[in-house]
């Protein structure tokens, strides 16, 4: 049976769409998404994201494969593409502004195509107990910021946050020369990390301004994170390397595939994410 697929991409992170809404079982199976996700013997994506049908809390539902087939609780450059290929799907007319509410694994995540065509996407809050994460890095009921793990020849000090999927973030004076092909794994499969983590390697460049580069737990090394931007900032916040205003802490966070607009509302705990998402190409999968 051939099945249908749509291409996007946001800020290169790039992923197939199949539309679900039809059934509750998926259309792909763990194995057939990491064969189409292949870029050599497949399609080439990052992972594979279905659109379901909402429930009585939603207007639609998000699941996701990773790129080796893995399951993801969220992904938020992913759930920008969705709300991009919803709003087609709909036929909706450029320039209308659409919020959606989407259950996730991760609970409900409510991004807004804006008028201009990005999206900004309400990503909920972080959480920070190691339990949460999940880590062993510190006590259950403990945060884990800026502790000492040994990976490789060395001790990063690791920050971890959760955006309904696990991130460690680390800060270092020069992004470009982190060696992430090696450290990426080493970091992704730690036993510190019983569900593997996703891993972000930044730089301060300003008192709004984050370079980062990441190594995604399924999928490698991606040209664009958008949980992993909003771990990011809070992490930057929360290791006293970036400072709100007021109530607000925000950053431009630079990725190689492009910059993420990152705002974390702090008395709702909420953060907001801002990027764009693209349709690249459609296609049948045999
Ligand atoms: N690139 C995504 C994250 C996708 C899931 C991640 N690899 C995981 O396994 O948690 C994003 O933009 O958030």
């Amino acid at each position: 049976m051939s099945l249908s697929f749509q291409k996007y991409q946001g800020l290169g992170n790039d992923f197939l769409l199949i539309d679900n809404r039809h059934q509750e079982e998926l259309l792909l199976t763990p194995e057939q998404a990491q064969h189409w996700c292949d870029r050599h013997f497949g399609v080439g994506a990052d992972g594979v994201i279905f659109l379901l049908a909402g429930t009585g809390e939603s207007d639609y539902r998000m699941r996701m494969y990773n790129a080796d087939g893995s399951v993801a609780e969220m992904c938020g450059n992913g759930i920008r593409c969705l709300a991009k290929f919803i709003f087609a799907l709909e036929g909706r007319s450029a320039g209308e502004i659409v919020r959606y509410r989407i259950d996730t694994l991760a609970g409900l995540i409510v991004p807004e195509v804006q008028a201009d065509g990005q999206v900004t996407v309400d990503m909920g809050k972080p959480q920070l107990l190691a339990q949460q994460i999940p880590t062993t890095l510190a006590a259950a009921d403990q945060k884990v910021i800026d502790v000492p793990l040994m990976v490789g020849d060395r001790p990063w000090l690791v920050t971890c946050v959760s955006m309904g999927n696990p991130h460690c973030v680390t800060f270092v004076e020069n992004v470009a020369a982190v060696d992430l092909a090696t450290l990426g794994p080493q970091f992704e499969h730690h036993p510190v990390f019983p569900q593997r983590t996703n891993t972000e390697f930044v730089q301060v460049l300003g008192s709004d301004r984050l370079r980062m580069r990441v190594w995604e737990r399924g999928a490698g090394m991606t040209l664009a994170c958008g949980t992993g931007a909003c771990a990011t900032l809070v992490a930057a916040v929360l290791t006293n390397r970036l400072s709100p205003v007021g109530n607000q802490a925000q950053a431009t966070v630079e990725l190689p595939g492009g910059d993420l607009h990152i705002r974390w509302d702090l008395p709702s705990q909420h953060l907001y994410m801002t990027g764009p998402a693209l349709a690249v190409f459609s296609g049948t999968l045999p």
